[in-house]
C-alpha cells in the first residue's frame, strides 16, 4: 500500500492595489491524504473514493468526476496519455479553508488536483509545469501561484503566440469534462496539453512580524460573480492610482519595522473593490473607519480576494481590529467570524 498527503494553503489575492497580480499564501489548509492499494486480480476498476471533513464538506461532491480536486487531477493525467485515474485509490481530504468567502479555496482545490494528478501519473512535473496545468482552470495566476510556491508573490500571464493562445483557450468546459463517458463509450479527444510556461512569479520580501487578521462575514460569494461586477475599461488615473500603490506595496510589507502610514495608503485600490461594495455591505465602512490611527498596531486593510471576506495586515490590536470590524458588519445585518493566521510556505507532498 502506497499512501501520502498532500497540504496546499488558503491564499488571499489582490492585497488592495494588485488586482490579479499578488496574493498572499495563509496558514489554513487543504490536505489531502491518498491511499493506493494494489489491485487484487478479478476486481472490478472502480474509480477513486473521496471522504471528506471540514468547510464545505456539506456541500462537495464526492464523485470523482463532479469533484473540481480529481476533476483537475483527471485532465493532467489525459493531457499525459493516461486516460483514467489508477485503480483502487482512495481520498480522504480534510478542508480549512471556507468556500467562497475569498479566501481561495478553488486555488487550492485547483493545485491539489495538480499535484494529485502529478503523483497518481508518477509524472514529477516540475513546478513551472503544474502552474500551467493550474492556469488552465483557474485563469487568474495569483491565488494559484500563492498556494503553490507560498508567501507573497507576484505573478504575470505570458504573451502567448497563436498557437499556444489557441491551446489556452479550450473553453473549461473541455478541460474539465464533467461526466466519464457511458460503459464502452470512449471519452472524445484528449484536451491539448497547457501551452508550455504560461504564468511567471517572483516572490516578495514579507516582514516576519505581520500577521494576517481574517474577518469572515458568514456568507458566501462566488468569485465568478464578484467578477461580473467589474468595468472592462479603466482611466488612466485609476489604473495610475493603483500601479503607484502596488509597486510601493510590494517592498514596503518587506521592510523593518513596517510603517503604516505608508502602507495603509498602499493598500487602496480603485480597480474591484469600489465595484464589489454592491455586493460586500460594510465593506467601504470597514476599510475607512479601521485606521492606524484608531487601531494601532493596524498597518493596512482590503478586501481578500474576491470576496467578502476583509483582510487586515498588522503587528498588534489584533482582537480590537477583528471586533470592531465585527460590529461595523453587524450595523449592515451580517455576522462574522474571524481568524489570526501567518503568511506560510506553500504546497507539500509527505510520505508517512
Ligand atoms: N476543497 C474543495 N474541493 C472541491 N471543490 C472545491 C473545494 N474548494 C472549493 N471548491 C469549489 O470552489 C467553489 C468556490 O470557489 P470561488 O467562488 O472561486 O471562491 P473562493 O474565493 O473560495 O476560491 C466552491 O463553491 C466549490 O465549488
Ligand atoms: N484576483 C481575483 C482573486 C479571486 O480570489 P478568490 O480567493 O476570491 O477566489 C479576483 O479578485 O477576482
Amino acid at each position: 500500500m502506497a499512501s501520502f498527503t498532500i497540504r496546499v494553503p488558503a491564499t488571499s489575492a489582490n492585497i488592495g492595489p494588485g488586482f490579479d497580480v499578488v496574493g498572499l499564501s495563509l496558514s489554513l489548509y487543504l490536505s489531502l491524504k491518498v491511499t493506493i492499494t494494489p489491485p487484487s486480480s478479478g476486481s472490478p476498476r472502480a474509480p477513486p473514493t473521496l471522504s471528506y471533513t471540514g468547510e464545505g464538506a456539506d456541500e462537495v461532491p464526492l464523485d470523482p468526476y463532479k469533484n473540481l480536486t480529481t476533476r483537475v487531477a483527471l485532465y493532467v493525467l489525459r493531457c499525459n496519455n493516461i486516460p483514467q485515474f489508477p485503480a483502487n485509490v482512495s481520498i480522504h481530504v480534510d478542508n480549512e479553508i471556507p468556500f467562497g468567502r475569498g479566501l481561495g479555496s478553488s486555488g487550492a482545490a485547483v493545485i491539489a488536483g495538480v499535484i494529485l494528478g502529478s503523483k497518481l501519473g508518477n509524472l514529477d512535473l516540475p513546478q513551472s509545469r503544474m502552474l500551467d496545468f493550474a492556469l488552465m482552470v483557474e485563469r487568474h495566476p495569483d491565488n494559484v501561484t500563492a498556494a503553490l510556491v507560498g508567501g507573497f508573490v507576484g505573478s504575470y500571464l505570458r504573451e502567448l503566440d497563436a498557437a499556444a493562445t489557441e491551446a489556452a483557450s479550450v473553453p473549461l468546459s473541455e478541460v474539465l469534462p464533467e461526466y466519464p463517458p457511458d460503459a464502452g463509450e470512449e471519452w472524445g479527444l484528449d484536451p491539448p496539453p497547457p501551452p508550455l510556461g504560461i504564468g511567471h512569479f517572483v516572490r516578495f520580501g514579507w516582514s516576519q512580524t505581520i500577521r494576517a487578521v481574517a474577518i469572515i462575514p458568514r456568507f458566501e460569494l462566488s468569485t465568478a460573480k464578484a467578477r461580473e461586477v467589474l468595468p472592462t475599461m479603466y482611466s488612466r488615473k485609476d489604473l495610475v492610482f493603483n500601479l503607484q500603490r502596488l509597486a510601493v506595496l510590494t517592498t514596503a510589507l518587506a521592510q523593518e519595522p513596517p510603517d503604516p502610514e505608508l502602507i495603509y495608503e498602499a493598500m487602496k485600490d480603485r480597480i474591484h473593490q469600489p465595484y464589489r461594495k454592491t455586493l460586500i455591505p460594510g465593506l467601504p465602512e470597514v476599510t475607512s473607519r479601521i485606521t492606524p490611527e484608531t487601531h494601532p498596531g493596524l498597518l493596512g486593510i482590503c478586501l481578500s480576494g474576491a470576496g467578502p471576506t476583509i483582510l487586515a495586515l498588522a503587528i498588534g490590536g489584533f482582537e480590537k481590529i477583528a471586533e470592531d470590524a465585527r460590529l461595523i458588519f453587524r450595523e449592515k445585518g451580517i455576522e462574522v467570524d474571524w481568524k489570526l493566521l501567518q503568511v506560510v510556505g506553500g504546497s507539500t507532498v509527505s510520505i508517512p
